[in-house]
């Protein structure tokens, strides 16, 4: 495995893969990485010939200095990961490196983001735009692998590629979640023990909201959002950020019959800000389920 820190560095890498007609699968991390982001990288090792992970904790998506400041790191235990899951190569710049000088160029979205993370986070989304816009003209890959834990997220790679003419294929993963059900999360960590302890409820609020729409014919997105809030306040003691229900990957409230739909909760420990999700079917089927 190799690991590289400059964008010179890395392009030359790419376009050597690319002379040699070899598919490059890319996943964009954060670092800290758990079963989550392996199962995206598991993911890219089975579907292409080179395997590049970046490791960049990106400013510009973070809308609280507090969050990106105690954001956990730990490169070489994160190496010592990608190396055994056989990753050919680690991209991880630093801050300088990527954003040397004031930007002049500023990314936005017209849809899909006054919503959910996009409107408790002003600003991140256009983080995240920017930071992946840059790293795929440096990485170049043939496909690339986003998790569905962060289903917005995934919606709005979707727009960038589609809007942007990008030449890359979009994959999205099921979340992968603790036995318990709680979705991993690097800020999973950040959880005292009794906080730990509730917060698979998450998850169970989330199965409420499923259930709710299978075992009623007819029912409302007003209703499925009160069900699920219901069930968060019996049983978390987190601040509740959102509880929403939208059609999925448009993100819209009003919700037809042939649309899928996203139940997402977002909700604030003292340390930590979790989200999760469930996308389904009109009958209240999982559409992207990951192992149990
Ligand atoms: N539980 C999970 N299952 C599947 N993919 C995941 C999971 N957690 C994170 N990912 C994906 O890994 C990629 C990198 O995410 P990131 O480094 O922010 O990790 P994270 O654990 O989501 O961190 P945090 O929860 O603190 O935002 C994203 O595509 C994200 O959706
Ligand atoms: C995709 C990403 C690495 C961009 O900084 C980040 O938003 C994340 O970890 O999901
Ligand atoms: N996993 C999404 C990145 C973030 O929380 O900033």
């Amino acid at each position: 495995m190799i690991r590289i820190n400059t964008i010179k560095q890395m392009r030359e890498k790419s376009k050597e893969f690319h002379q040699n007609g070899q598919s490059i699968g890319f996943v964009a991390t954060m670092g800290y990485l758990h079963e989550g982001h392996l199962q995206l990288v598991n993911n890219a090792r089975k579907e292409n010939d080179i395997v590049v992970v970046s490791i960049f904790v990106n400013p510009l998506q973070f809308n609280q200095t507090s969050d990106l400041t105690s954001y956990p790191k730990d490169l070489e235990r994160d190496a010592e990961l990608l190396e055994a899951a056989g990753v050919d190569i680690v991209f991880h710049p630093t801050v300088e490196e990527m954003y040397p000088k004031q930007s002049v160029i500023q990314m936005s979205l017209l849809a899909r983001q006054d919503v959910l993370c996009g409107a408790s986070r002003p600003g991140h989304f256009e983080g995240v735009l920017k930071v992946l816009s840059k790293l795929f003209i440096i990485i170049q890959p043939t496909k690339t692998y986003f998790g569905l834990k962060d289903a917005q997220q995934v919606a709005v790679v979707d727009a960038l590629i589609e809007d942007l003419n990008y030449d890359i294929t979009l994959v999205p993963i099921p979340t992968e979640r603790e036995s318990d059900g709680l979705a991993m999360s690097s800020r999973n960590v950040r959880l005292s023990a009794a906080e730990r302890k509730e917060a698979p409820n998450i998850y169970q609020a989330l199965k409420a909201g499923q259930h709710f729409i299978q075992s009623n014919e007819s029912w409302s997105r007003d209703q499925v959002i009160d069900h699920v809030k219901h069930r968060l306040q019996e049983r978390v003691s987190a601040e509740i950020d959102y509880v929403d229900c939208l059609t999925y990957p448009d993100l819209l409230p009003l919700i037809k019959e042939s649309d899928s739909i996203i139940i997402a909760v977002a909700v604030h420990y003292k340390e930590a800000r979790l989200i999760d999700n469930l996308i389904l079917n009109q009958s209240g089927e999982e559409i992207y389920r990951g192992e149990e």
